[in-house]
């Protein structure tokens, strides 16, 4: 239960015009959620979130039931209030009669959704009684049981074709809270003994990674504010060891905002870092996780690409280049992902990786590498672009990643015991890795 000071009702009203709008706008979550909640106390903003997190991870499943118990689905504001609350009756986050009363309210309470109550109200009670059997009934369809849409499904049975199911089925559950720990600070022995003395179970998924058993706010993290420890994903901490840089090297990290990988790079080592980030606020956290971890980086706002305009001619040893792309690796995290994106976004940010790569090249020292990373699992965000960029650069070599290991590493989410092999963690987000040397 949401221990929110405002009746739940007008925070379905609020969950039903943030939901409206990622439909119709195809905003993001957090985008829907800022507008939203600008129109609340700040102190109602955890409870509006918590209720938009149910409703998005399940929205598959709310419009499925919403077709299958009504002749025509409402309108719009209704529509959206409904889904919601359907999404709330599968998540079971409220109880059935607080639930249903609470949404007969929200709609009461504005003229133009008042006549709808008394059809929602029916609508709700058949989904509380049959609940078990429409979610069984609903989910034997592949889109509604890994919540998205037909067209993304389709893509990832293209891209997958012999395990799409495993690379769905981590997405039903929630997100691993995995942290990194600051080697500048801390070790993992030392750090360890902290969470025990918490009594926070965890477990070490990497040489910087712990997964804690439950997740807790990131302010109840031992040591956080200090800077001992990050929060971060263990697929994405392999980037910082992937990544060949000795002390003293120049190092570039090219997407940098908000800054984990450019802090794991220089909590390991000693290099001159240029942390380069196209969005002025989205810069400004780089400066902030620094700030807190006690690092320091050149820290510029500029197009990657356009080197002309911030490049000083100074080539890097390594080069970071964590591009833009669909975020299809981490959709567990971020379930709003599926649903606003368009098919075209997949080739239009394949593009603007293959334009980074080209501008980024010429910087990359004789004998240097850059490591090209994106949080996807689509070809275009991976080999296919590996392929291009090698027959379009003659300099280009694709290295192993590590000894033992190939040039390029496709993570599909990941949530097992134990590691797969001895570099892969046993949990983890979808990345795409590859590495290449300047011949
Ligand atoms: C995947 S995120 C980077 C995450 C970051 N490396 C980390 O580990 O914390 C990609 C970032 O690239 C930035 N970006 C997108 N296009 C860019 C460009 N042309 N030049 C520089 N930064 C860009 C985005 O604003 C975003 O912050």
């Amino acid at each position: 239960m949401s221990d929110a000071r405002l009746p739940l009702s007008k925070l379905l009203q609020a969950a039903g015009r943030a939901f409206a709008s990622m439909r119709a706008e195809g905003l993001g979550l957090q985008g829907a959620l800022a507008a939203a909640g600008a129109k609340l106390p700040p102190s109602e903003r955890g409870a509006l979130q918590a209720i938009l997190y149910d409703a998005v991870r399940r929205r598959a499943l709310a419009e499925a039931a919403l077709e299958a118990l009504t002749e025509h689905p409402p309108k719009e504001p209704v529509r959206s209030i409904l889904t919601v609350a359907l999404a709330l009756v599968f998540s079971g986050t409220y109880k059935d009669f607080t639930l249903a009363d609470q949404t007969v309210r929200a709609l009461r309470a504005d003229p133009k959704t008042a006549r709808a109550a008394g059809f929602a109200n029916a609508v709700l009670r058949r989904a509380m009684r049959e609940r078990s059997e429409l979610a069984a009934k609903l989910e034997a369809r592949d889109d509604v049981r890994y919540n998205v849409p037909a067209w993304w499904l389709a893509r990832v049975q293209t891209a997958w074709p012999e395990n799409w199911r495993e690379v769905l089925e981590p997405a039903r559950s929630r997100p691993p809270m995995t942290l990194r720990i600051n080697r500048r600070r801390t070790d993992m022995e030392t750090y360890r003994a902290k969470l025990d003395e918490a009594g926070m179970a965890h477990r070490v998924l990497g040489p910087e990674a712990l997964m804690l058993e439950a997740p807790v706010p990131v302010e109840s993290v031992p040591g956080f504010a200090e800077g001992l420890v990050s929060v971060q994903d263990a697929g994405v901490q392999l980037a910082a060891h992937f990544l060949p840089v000795k002390p003293g090297d120049r190092v570039l990290d090219a997407c940098a905002a908000p800054g984990g990988k450019t802090a794991h790079l220089l909590e390991l080592v000693d290099c001159r870092m240029t942390a380069l980030e196209i969005d002025p606020d989205r810069a400004r956290r780089i400066e902030e996780t620094l700030s807190r971890l006690g690092l320091k980086a050149e820290i510029l706002t500029a197009d990657a690409a356009a080197t002309d305009l911030w490049w000083d001619k100074e080539p890097f040893d390594a080069v970071l280049l964590d591009a833009p792309c669909t975020a299809s690796g981490i959709v567990r995290r971020q379930p709003d992902v599926p649903w606003n994106r368009r098919p075209v976004d997949i080739r239009a940010l394949a593009r603007e990786q293959a334009r980074l790569l080209k501008a980024l090249w010429p910087l990359v020292k004789k004998g240097g590498h850059l490591l090209f990373v994106t949080c996807s699992i689509f070809p275009e965000e991976g080999p296919e672009q590996v392929s291009r960029f090698l027959a379009e650069t003659p300099d280009a070599e694709n290295v192993p990643l590590a000894p033992g290991l190939d040039g390029m590493m496709r993570l599909i989410p990941l949530a097992r015991d134990t590691s797969p092999d001895g570099i892969e963690p046993a949990v983890h987000d979808g990345f795409f890795y590859a590495l290449f040397r300047k011949a």
